[in-house]
């Protein structure tokens, strides 16, 4: 059975770390949902873990492997990364016909994806005349088409209808009880609740938490520092440079999101600014979550003296 394994997975474009320091195993029989916001690391992960780009530091392994050096790769790993990247003057048919042969994976196949996915019926038909829906299936039956033990999907419901939706979870399913590893990657809380057993929550490149479905909307996580000072202004300039978000309460205290109360102490003291209070918060991980997808406006509060 096929897993795939990032260890220490750092990204790094500029300045901007796209995936800091992420440890976690996808495993197989399951479906696996990366969570997270706009931004949050999740394509760049797959594509780390596709070898399309190279980390700055840190390893991401298919069945203890780095895809680069896997034989007929399409056979071990399928993904959709980008559907509508789809050649658009060819037809549906064709467009699989030609990713078969450059892969060595039989013929036979391409009628089998196109039936799996509902696309049969347009096959012959243009790309460029399909739907965004219909570009989603097709991408899929693009990551299907060699039989892989590992299906790896960005945003698999991009442009689907409700109806597709439903097929999309039915397909996922069994994806994962014929055993096979199945990672699929959204922003949509509910939609991930209602596709993934296990998920994997990223925030700014980093893990918010890796646990069973289940426990995601019951189980706590301390993943905010409540902190107050007389220097209010000093403080939020001080986190703002450093790319911290900070929210003021009514009784005139900080909660700092997806922080470490040591680096939250750290950074006080090297900008000398005094802090009457320095403590962590819980926050159920659903929270937590919706903290990550808060808005700038929130985030922009202004400060007032404590
Ligand atoms: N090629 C690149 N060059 C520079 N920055 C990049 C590049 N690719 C991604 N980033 C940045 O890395 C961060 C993570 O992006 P990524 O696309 O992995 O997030 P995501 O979780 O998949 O979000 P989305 O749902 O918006 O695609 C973002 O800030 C993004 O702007």
């Amino acid at each position: 059975m096929t897993s795939i394994e990032i260890q220490a997975l750092t990204k790094e474009y500029g300045t901007r770390r796209a995936v800091d320091d992420l440890t976690c195993s996808v495993l197989p029989g399951r479906v696996t949902g990366f969570l997270g916001p706009n931004g949050a690391g999740k394509s760049t992960t797959m594509r780390l873990v596709l070898g399309l780009d190279r980390p700055t530091s840190g390893t991401a392994t298919v069945g203890g492997r780095a895809y680069a050096t896997l034989n007929e790769p399409l056979r071990h790993v399928g993904a959709l990364l980008d559907s509508q990247a789809a050649h658009g003057s060819r037809t549906g048919r064709d467009h699989l016909r030609v990713l078969a042969a450059s892969n060595r994976i039989p013929d036979r196949r391409v009628d089998e994806v196109l039936q799996e996915t509902g696309l049969s019926s347009v096959a012959r038909r243009r790309v460029k005349t399909y739907s965004l829906g219909m570009r989603q299936r097709l991408g899929i039956a693009g990551a299907l088409l060699g039989d892989p033990e590992v299906v790896m999907l960005d945003e698999p419901s991009n442009g689907l209808d409700p109806e597709g939706i439903i097929w999309i979870r039915g397909l996922l399913r069994r994806l994962a009880e014929e055993g096979r590893t199945v990672l699929v990657s959204s922003h949509l809380m509910n939609e991930t609740a209602s596709f993934a057993d296990h998920l994997v929550v990223l925030g700014r490149g980093r893990l918010l938490a890796d646990t069973p479905m289940r426990e995601f909307i019951h189980g706590r996580v301390e993943p905010r520092v409540r902190v107050r000072t007389p220097d209010a202004t000093a403080l939020r300039t001080t986190l703002a440079r450093h790319g911290h978000d900070a929210v003021q309460h009514e009784d005139g205290h900080w909660i700092v999101r997806h922080a470490r109360v040591d680096d939250i102490g750290r950074l006080a003291s090297e900008a000398g600014i005094p802090l009457l209070e320095l403590a962590s918060e819980e926050a159920t991980l659903e929270q937590a979550y919706l903290d990550l997808t808060a808005t700038e406006t929130e985030f922009t509060a202004q400060p007032q003296e404590a």
